[in-house]
């Protein structure tokens, strides 16, 4: 990731019924002309650069072929998408009656509550035709709380509008419904072929002793595997289960205590997890060399509210996320049934498990480095008995150094920098930048908050993260060399439900 502003890449799948006008609209805005003639779409794609709203967006567009009750959503294109344009054709009834058919399709398949999206009604020329009224497009868009737009592909009528919509429409919705918990147990589903929970540790005390956090933490990871293991038994599936650790903030040093301390105590381990193993943990701006001293000096920084005001965004849960994964049914006839709505880790099916994947994790902790800080802030934090855990430099080192040490886990942490450098021409990071030896498991993520504290406590907004979505990818692809290293460790993953092996045993 660079540190300059390459375009924001996004990801639009255009669905709808047959000939409602899908590969006219992309042509139109992409190649600026219209097609008279009808070749029905197998699938096509085309990809644009927009600028709107000061941004540059590289606009990768999926056309597909016309859908009719009967198809089959193809993975491919309910998945790993930015969001979605549903086409109708305001001459058709049956195609606006097409799009509610595929947005719950694309819900089912993603298992979230909403999807960026935006509804077009084509074919707006045809007003004698006319069977939808503009009024009738317009009520679902407020019902699904996303943009309408009617167009003319063959008279080039909004159709700029309606890609513009989009984008601005996927801004909007993103931080609220594609957060990145979902994001990832949506995509890695699909990536691992697994049934990936992404679990959020529920509430996080950011008073007490670190030890104690730890000690809650594990506790509660322990109870994840034993309702994960109760599902399993319960549709009589097998697997192992595997537990990534996602850590934002000072929740990144909480999971790297967690590993330490299950490490240590294997037999503590093995009950508390029984059997279940821990492949790796991502941490996200976490300071485990303490934070970044150019900025508390920052007399910027120096006031109390602001300080306040900023725990107060570390408690609410936003930063905080753990995720539970589990190998998906690699069985055919059970693909399209193991995907359930958000929030439904009982609806899901946990059958025919191909192995387990956990992860859990993510805790954020108010805390400030207390020496470095003026007196009334320490007391905004004096609760807060973590911040002594950062000023012990020799400690942070060490853990890093531990943690590295343990074979099989594997580490990586990414670090919010902004754009700009500081007066020093140093990088302004929130996170004080590891030793040289260990630079290489620091990854950069560029952010254009307004300055440090707003770049940590918004590194899962879109945006303000510049590589928010790389971010995404990027954790999607170490989750899934994780899972693919522990299987080449542990052996080719079980394929089959218990009765099947027995079955086929003589
Ligand atoms: N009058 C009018 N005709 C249109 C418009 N857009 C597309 N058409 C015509 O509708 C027919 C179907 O258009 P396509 O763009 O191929 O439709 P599609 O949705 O991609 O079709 P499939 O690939 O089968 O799903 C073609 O004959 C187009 O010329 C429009 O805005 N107005």
């Amino acid at each position: 990731m660079s540190s300059t502003n390459p375009p924001k890449s996004r990801r639009i799948a255009v669905l709808g019924a047959r000939a409602v006008g899908k590969s006219s609209l992309v042509i139109q805005f992409c190649e600026n002309h219209f097609v008279e003639s009808y070749y029905p779409t197998i699938e096509s794609t085309f990809t644009k650069t927009i600028r709107y709203k000061g941004y540059e967006y590289s606009v990768e567009i999926m056309d597909t072929a016309g859908q009719d009750e009967y198809s089959i959503l193809s993975s491919h294109h309910a998945s790993s998408m930015d969001g979605y344009v549903l086409v109708y054709s305001i001459s058709s009834r049956s195609s606006f009656d097409m799009v509610k058919i595929i947005r719950d399709k694309i819900l089912d398949f993603t298992g979230l509550e909403s999807v960026p999206c935006v509804v077009v009604g084509n074919k707006s020329d045809l007003s004698i035709q006319r069977q939808i009224s503009p009024e009738e497009g317009k009520e679902l868009g407020e019902q699904w709380q996303c943009s309408t737009i009617e167009t003319s592909a063959k008279h080039d009528e909004n159709v700029y509008c309606c890609w513009f919509l989009f984008t601005d429409s996927e801004e909007q919705t993103q931080v609220l419904k594609l957060d990145f918990p979902n994001r990832i147990q949506t995509i890695l589903t699909n990536t691992v072929k697994a049934d990936v929970n992404a679990i959020v540790y529920p509430s996080y005390k950011t008073a007490g002793d670190l030890r104690l956090a730890v000690e809650n933490f594990s506790v509660w990871l322990g109870q994840q595997v034993a309702d994960t293991k109760k599902d399993m038994d319960r549709l009589n599936s097998s697997g192992k289960i595997m537990i990534v650790l996602l850590g934002h903030s000072m929740g990144g040093i909480v999971s790297a205590e967690t590993i330490l301390r299950f490490n240590d105590e294997k037999s503590a381990c093995l009950d508390q997890l029984q059997g279940a193993s821990i492949i790796g943990m991502l941490a996200f701006d976490t300071p485990f060399y303490s934070i970044n001293q150019n900025f508390v000096a920052d007399k910027a920084w120096s006031s109390v509210d602001q300080v306040r005001g900023l725990g107060n965004l570390w408690n609410t849960g936003t930063a905080t996320i753990a995720a539970a994964t589990a190998t998906r049914a690699i069985n055919a006839s059970n693909h399209g049934s193991t995907s359930g709505r958000s929030g439904g880790g009982s609806a899901k099916k946990w059958g025919l498990f191909a192995g387990v994947v956990g992860a859990a994790a993510i805790g954020a902790a108010a805390y400030v480095a207390r020496d470095k800080i003026q007196a009334t802030l320490a007391d905004a934090y004096d609760q807060l008995t973590f911040i002594s855990d950062l000023t012990d430099i020799h400690s942070c080192d060490q853990r890093v150094k531990k943690l590295l040490k343990i074979p099989d886990i594997f580490f990586k942490c990414f670090y919010v920098q902004l754009n700009e450098l500081g007066s020093d021409h140093r990088p302004k990071t929130f996170i004080k930048l590891p030793p040289e030896e260990v630079a290489y498991l620091f990854v950069p993520v560029p952010s254009s908050a307004e300055n440090e504290i707003a770049a940590h406590t918004s590194m899962f907004n879109p945006k303000k993260t510049d590589h928010y979505y790389e971010l995404g990818s990027d954790s999607i692809s170490l989750i899934s060399e994780m899972v693919s290293r522990f299987q080449r460790k542990n052996g080719p993953p079980l394929i089959l439900a218990k009765e099947e092996i027995q079955q086929q045993q003589p």
